[in-house]
C-alpha cells in the first residue's frame, strides 16, 4: 500500500437494499499480465478496462524503469504500451517499488529471471512478510540468482540468467503466481519450459499468453494440468478489454445476498471458471444470483450478474473448489456467520500467506462483531445467526493488518449489522478496488 497519508479509520454502518446497476473495475489479475505481456510485444498494445489500483500501477511503474513506456493520454482513454521485445528489457536504476502485491512481485521475478539484468524488490510491510521462497526455488534452477532478506522474503536482490535453462516444474503449492513466473520466464527461454499443476489454478496467464500468440499447449488428464511454453517467443501487440474483477464483484454479491430487500445487478462480470467458485458455493448456500448474457470479453468469459436477497443455508465447502475462489474466503466467512446452521472449511493453508493471515485475522473479526467461529490449522467453522443481524463494533474497530480483502468484507458485515462495524484503516481498498466505497454508495442510494 503506497499511500503515505494516516490510517483512515471508517464505519460502515446498515442501510437500505442495494439496488440497481453497478459496474466494477476491471480484473487485477488479467491487468498485471497485460501490462507485463504488452512491456514484451515491439509496437503499442491497447489495454480498455485496465484496473487503476495501486497493485497494478505498482506493475507499471516496474515496467516503466524496465524499459517500457506505458501511459493514457486523457482520463477516459485505454492504456498505451509500447513494448521493448522478448529478451529486452532494461536493467532498471533503482529498487523496484511493489507496495502491497504480491502479483507484481513474483510475475515480475519470473520476467527477470531470464534477463540478465539485476534489480531490488521492495514491498511494504505486508509484502514484506510474504514467502518468496516459492517462486525463489524454481527461478534458481532456471539459472536466476537472488539475495532474499532472512526467511525467503522482501526485499531482495536478483539476477537474470545470461543462458536461462528450461525446467519442467510440479507446482508443490496450487499458485497461479509461481505457475506464471515460471511460464514468464519461459518466454525468453530457448526451448520448452513445462509446469505441472496437480490443481488448476487462474489460467490468465496461459490464455493471453496465447492471445499475443506465444506457443502454449496445456495438456489435462486426471485433473492435472500441463502447460508447455515454446520460449523465445515474439509477441505481436494487442487490443485487450478487460472485464470486471470477480474479486471486487464478490463484496457486492455477499452485500445483495445477505441485505433484505436487494436486486441488484452488476454487469460485465468475469466467470472464468477458474474464478468463479464462490458464485458456486453461495449458490450451494441457497444463494439467488442468475447469470444474464453470458458472453465471451476479450478471451474470457463474462456474465452481467443479478442477485436478489435470499437467507443462506450453512454448508461443508468443498475444498477442491479453494484454489477457484481463493480470495473470495473472507467474504464468504462474511456470508456463512449469517447463514443458517453450519458453514465449514478446510484446506486452506494459503491463505496465512496473503496479505494478511486471512483465517486468522477473519476467526478475530467476526468474533468481535458477535458471529461464533472456531479456527482451525486450515479453515473456519462458522455458526450463522441465521440472518439475525451481527452485532457490529460496540467498542475498538477491526484491525485489517494492510489487507484490502479483510477491509471491504468487514465493511459488507457493516451493512449486516445493527451497530456498524468500524475498520481501522481504509486505504488499502485502494490495492484493488478504489471505487469500493463510492460503488457502495451509488447500490444504497
Ligand atoms: O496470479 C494471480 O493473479 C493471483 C493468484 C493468487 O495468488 P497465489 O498464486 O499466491 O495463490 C491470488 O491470491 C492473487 O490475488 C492473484
Ligand atoms: C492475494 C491478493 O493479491 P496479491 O497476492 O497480488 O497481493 C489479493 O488480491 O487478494
Amino acid at each position: 500500500m503506497n499511500s503515505p497519508s494516516l490510517p483512515q479509520p471508517r464505519r460502515f454502518m446498515p442501510a437500505g437494499p442495494l439496488r440497481g446497476r453497478i459496474r466494477v473495475p476491471g480484473d487485477k489479475s488479467i491487468s498485471h499480465r497485460a501490462i507485463m505481456l504488452g512491456a514484451l510485444a515491439v509496437g503499442e498494445t491497447r489495454v480498455t478496462g485496465l484496473l487503476e489500483g495501486e497493485d497494478v500501477m505498482a506493475t507499471a511503474a516496474a515496467l516503466g524503469a524496465l524499459g517500457a513506456t506505458i501511459y493514457k493520454e486523457r482520463a477516459d482513454d485505454p492504456w498505451s504500451i509500447h513494448g521493448v521485445g522478448v529478451g529486452a528489457l532494461l536493467q532498471p536504476e533503482s529498487a523496484l517499488e511493489m507496495g502491497n502485491s504480491g502479483t507484481s512481485t513474483r510475475l515480475l521475478m519470473g520476467l527477470i529471471a531470464s534477463h540478465a539484468i539485476t534489480a531490488a524488490f521492495t514491498g511494504d510491510a505486508s509484502l514484506s512478510k510474504r514467502p518468496m521462497g516459492r517462486v525463489i526455488e524454481p527461478l534458481s534452477r532456471i539459472g536466476a540468482q537472488f539475495t532474499p532478506s532472512p526467511g525467503g522474503t522482501l526485499p531482495l536482490m536478483m539476477t537474470g540468467a545470461p543462458v536461462p535453462v528450461p525446467i519442467e516444474y510440479r507446482l508443490p503449492v496450487p499458485s497461479a503466481q509461481v505457475k506464471s513466473a515460471i511460464l514468464l520466464a519461459g518466454l525468453n527461454t530457448a526451448g520448452i519450459t513445462t509446469v505441472i499443476e496437480p490443481v488448476p489454478t487462474r489460467d490468465h496467464t496461459e490464455r493471453m499468453l496465447r492471445g499475443f500468440g506465444a506457443r502454449v499447449e496445456v495438456e489435462e488428464s486426471g485433473g492435472t494440468r500441463t502447460i508447455r511454453i515454446h520460449g523465445e517467443a515474439d509477441l505481436r501487440p494487442q487490443a485487450i478489454i478487460v472485464p470486471g474483477d470477480p474479486s471486487s464483484a464478490a463484496f457486492f454479491i455477499v452485500a445483495a445476498t445477505l441485505v433484505e430487500g436487494s436486486d441488484l445487478v452488476i454487469e460485465n462480470v468475469g466467470l472464468n471458471p477458474t474464478r468463479a467458485g464462490l458464485i458456486e458455493v453461495l449458490r450451494q448456500m441457497g444463494a439467488d444470483i442468475t447469470a444474464i448474457e453470458p458472453r465471451e470479453v476479450g478471451g474470457e468469459p463474462v456474465a452481467d450478474l443479478h442477485v436478489r436477497h435470499s437467507v443462506l443455508r450453512g454448508i461443508e465447502v468443498d475444498p477442491a473448489l479453494a484454489p477457484s475462489m481463493i480470495d473470495e474466503f473472507p467474504i464468504l466467512f462474511v456470508a456463512a456467520a449469517l447463514a443458517q446452521g453450519r458453514t465449514t472449511t478446510s484446506g486452506l493453508e494459503e491463505l496465512r500467506v496473503k496479505e494478511s493471515d486471512r483465517l486468522a485475522a477473519m476467526a478475530t473479526a467476526l468474533a468481535a462483531v458477535g458471529a461464533r467461529v472456531e479456527e482451525t490449522a486450515d479453515g473456519l467453522a462458522i455458526d450463522g445467526s441465521g440472518g439475525a443481524p451481527l452485532r457490529g463494533t460496540t467498542d475498538g474497530r477491526i484491525e485489517t493488518h494492510l489487507d484490502h480483502r479483510i477491509a471491504m468484507s468487514m465493511a459488507v458485515a457493516g451493512l449486516a449489522s445493527v451497530d456498524g462495524v468500524e475498520v481501522d484503516d481504509v486505504r488499502p481498498i485502494g490495492t484493488s478496488f478504489p471505487a469500493f466505497e463510492a460503488l457502495l454508495e451509488q447500490a444504497r442510494a
